[in-house]
């Protein structure tokens, strides 16, 4: 394995997986357990680029890759909007007809293929029991080798064909336009290029006084930026003052950004960059992911 590898979730089924050769094609991938031990092997060197999700048109934020960008020393170098086509699988020995889904008594997924497709589950089988997986690949994998016609998992048709499960309902998620943005994260370059760059992701704090905020906020406004993400992190020790995670539409580079982060360094109690990078052009209604430019209806 060479430190130019790709660090990912789970294994070759994963949506992670999709989205690392997605960005990475000619690279090599490796599957690790945790967001955490991806995020490690890359700050530590072992590895050259993480690759993890970050949100999700239909749940909204993936709170432990959230918590971990608060401390992290690595910086964004590209994103990723990955189509998430959740599929109810089972083994070969005992597909149900999807009329007979309420047979169903158990459902093995990650918490995000839950979260996705609760809708369908309350649908379908309600009284099913819900049991976590690592991620969606090592609960398909599960389910095709337990061969039990009462079980069935969540996950992508590329997790049914590299275990041997059978599909028996696709495109179940919530919303129809199901996407998982995906962040790759690197090692901070000493000669960093924000030439191309037209979204930038940062971590800010504030005092927590009335007006604070909008007094922050309003050095976007000023400089015309739109604000695409604004996330509130719920308080720790690590964040005993108001916490805020936001990406903005402009690069390092441009006059604009430049001039609202010297406001926002006086407004602000601290203020950590994360990134500047090309902003994906699956931004639209069609993903649920807000463009860098204003839209006017
Ligand atoms: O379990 C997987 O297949 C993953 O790649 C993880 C993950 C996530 O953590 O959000 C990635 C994309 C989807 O949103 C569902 C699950």
């Amino acid at each position: 394995m060479t430190a130019d590898t790709i660090a990912y979730l789970g294994s070759p089924g994963t949506y992670s997986y999709q989205a690392a050769v997605g960005m990475f094609p000619d690279a090599e991938h490796v599957g690790l357990r945790t967001f955490g031990e991806i995020m490690e092997t890359v700050e530590a060197g072992e590895r050259k680029t993480a690759v993890i999700p970050i949100e999700n048109s239909t749940s909204g934020r993936i709170p432990d890759v959230h918590r971990l960008m608060l401390s992290t020393e690595m910086a964004i170098v590209q994103e990723r909007m990955q189509r998430i086509e959740h599929c109810l699988i089972q083994a070969h020995s005992g597909p149900q007809p999807v009329s007979e889904l309420g047979s169903i008594t158990r459902i093995l997924s990650h918490r995000q293929g839950f979260l996705q497709s609760s809708g369908f589950i309350e649908a379908h089988c309600r009284d099913a029991e819900q049991i976590e997986t690592v991620d969606t690949a090592s609960a398909v994998k599960q389910v095709a080798e337990l061969g039990d016609p009462h079980v069935a998992a969540i996950g992508s048709s590329v997790a049914a064909q590299v275990f041997g499960g059978v599909v028996i309902e696709r495109d179940i998620a919530d919303q129809k336009n199901n996407y998982t943005r995906f962040l790759a994260l690197e090692k901070p370059s000493l000669d960093p290029d924000y030439s191309d760059a037209t979204i930038t992701t940062l971590i800010f704090q504030i005092d927590h006084q009335p007006g604070a905020l909008i007094e922050a906020l309003a050095v976007f406004r000023d400089a015309g930026i739109n604000i695409t993400t604004l996330e509130t992190y719920t308080i720790s020790e690590e964040t005993a003052l108001p916490t805020f995670y936001i990406d903005i539409g402009g690069g390092l580079e441009d006059d604009a950004v430049q001039s609202a982060l010297r406001a926002l360094e006086e407004k602000a109690r601290y203020v950590k960059l994360l990134g500047s990078y090309v902003a994906s052009d699956v931004r639209n209604a069609n993903s649920g992911f807000l463009p860098v430019k204003s839209v006017k209806l």
